[in-house]
């Protein structure tokens, strides 16, 4: 009986090197028609990216597949594939806050898949500055946390580099407490980037109260650190403690479940329209009663869906500010062009920072012990 089902089993494995064969010459004909298309691109000058194509593959595969391959997997199983045919077309460094393991980089894999090349940057400066004097294709920054809010150096680049948005990219981000021998009993420092231990503060003070915090440059840096150092612990990602070998000392940290954090990409030029995008604006405001209301109106006026607006002093200039807006569209949209037109001419400061797609968005967040 035994060996009847280990037969069967052996007939239905050859079922499936079979379609394993089929999926792997299939995918090596999709990578030669992608190149084919590059080099049209090229006699064209046409963008390689062309997010629009890229949505319209996923919303057909999904509603071919009825549900019935798992969902999520599917579509990281295509973007693997897609980003793959698209980063031969041309290939992509991408620049994050680094060292290795970081959530930016984590970030920078998920939105650009394995094809891609990865430079890990010392700051977000420098992740800002090689992309601006061309260095690297891209960047991979942190802008916000669902639990922390806005992430000021990120938002103080785009006032300082000539850049632009080509994308965006949330990830949900879950806090290990790591340390070289896993016992929390040899840690004496807690070093992590800012943002985690914020994100961790509720946790820290109830467990570890009389232990220092140390913000360093990234989770990344911190990680290296308790790897040199056996009373250093840090809050750090999954893919850190492989790197870096460390032992776990307790996952999942964060004093909000589903906390996230969303991520620009940041490049030369913003890619065309997807159908469902995000416009960025940096705009000034004149000093005049009501200069906000007017710049609201207009939005109101024009229906367009703002998504964010948030301020930063201007450096050097006290009690002056910059305001971030994201609006829902794309500036070849009519309605955004038209909205974008009439901001400029009401305001002191005015510049695009790009249109891009929108990346999903997740669950709310809720309190870890809810
Ligand atoms: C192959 C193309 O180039 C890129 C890669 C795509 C793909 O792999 O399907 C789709 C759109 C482009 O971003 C194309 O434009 O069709």
């Amino acid at each position: 009986m035994q060996s009847e089902q280990k037969k069967e089993i052996v007939s239905v494995r050859d079922n499936i090197d079979a379609i394993d064969d089929q999926i792997l010459e299939l995918l090596k004909k999709r990578l030669s028609f992608a190149k084919e298309i590059g080099k049209l691109k090229d006699s064209e000058k046409r963008a390689k990216w062309d997010p629009l194509r890229e949505r319209q593959i996923y919303d057909r595969l999904l509603r071919d597949n009825s549900q019935i391959f798992p969902e999520d997997a599917l579509k990281s199983i295509f973007h693997e594939i897609i980003t793959t045919c698209r980063l031969s077309q041309k290939k992509a460094v991408v620049a994050f806050l680094g060292p290795e393991a970081t959530f930016s980089h984590l970030a920078g894999v998920e939105y650009f898949g394995h094809s891609a090349d990865y430079k890990a940057m010392e700051t977000i400066d420098d992740v800002f500055a090689e992309v601006e004097k061309g260095r690297t294709r891209y960047g991979i920054v942190p802008v916000e946390n669902s639990i922390e809010g806005a992430v000021f150096s990120t938002l103080d680049c785009f006032m300082k580099y000539k850049v632009q948005i080509c994308g965006e990219a949330q990830l949900e981000i879950s806090h290990n407490l790591v340390c070289r021998s896993g016992n929390i009993e040899d840690i004496q420092t807690v070093a992590s980037h800012s943002q985690p231990l914020a994100q961790c503060r509720q946790w820290l003070r109830k467990h570890l109260p009389s232990v220092p915090t140390l913000p360093v440059f990234s989770t990344g840096a911190a990680a290296q650190m308790a790897a040199n150092n056996p009373n250093i612990g840090a809050i750090a990602s999954s893919l850190a403690i492989k790197t870096y070998q460390l032992q776990v000392v307790v996952q999942g940290i964060e004093d909000y479940r589903g906390n996230t954090t969303r991520f620009l990409v940041i490049g030369k030029k913003s890619p065309s329209r997807s159908g469902l995008d995000r416009t960025s604006l940096l705009i000034g405001l004149m000093d005049r009663p009501g200069a906000l209301n007017e710049i609201l109106t207009v939005l109101s006026d024009e229906g367009i869906n703002l998504a964010k607006i948030e301020s930063r002093p201007i450096k050097g200039k006290r009690w002056k500010y910059l305001f971030f807006l994201d609006m829902l569209g794309h500036i070849e949209d009519e309605k955004i062009q038209r909205g974008c037109d009439l901001l400029k001419s009401l305001c002191s400061y005015y510049e695009w920072l790009g249109s891009y797609p929108q990346a999903e968005s997740s669950p709310p967040d809720s309190p870890a012990d809810s």
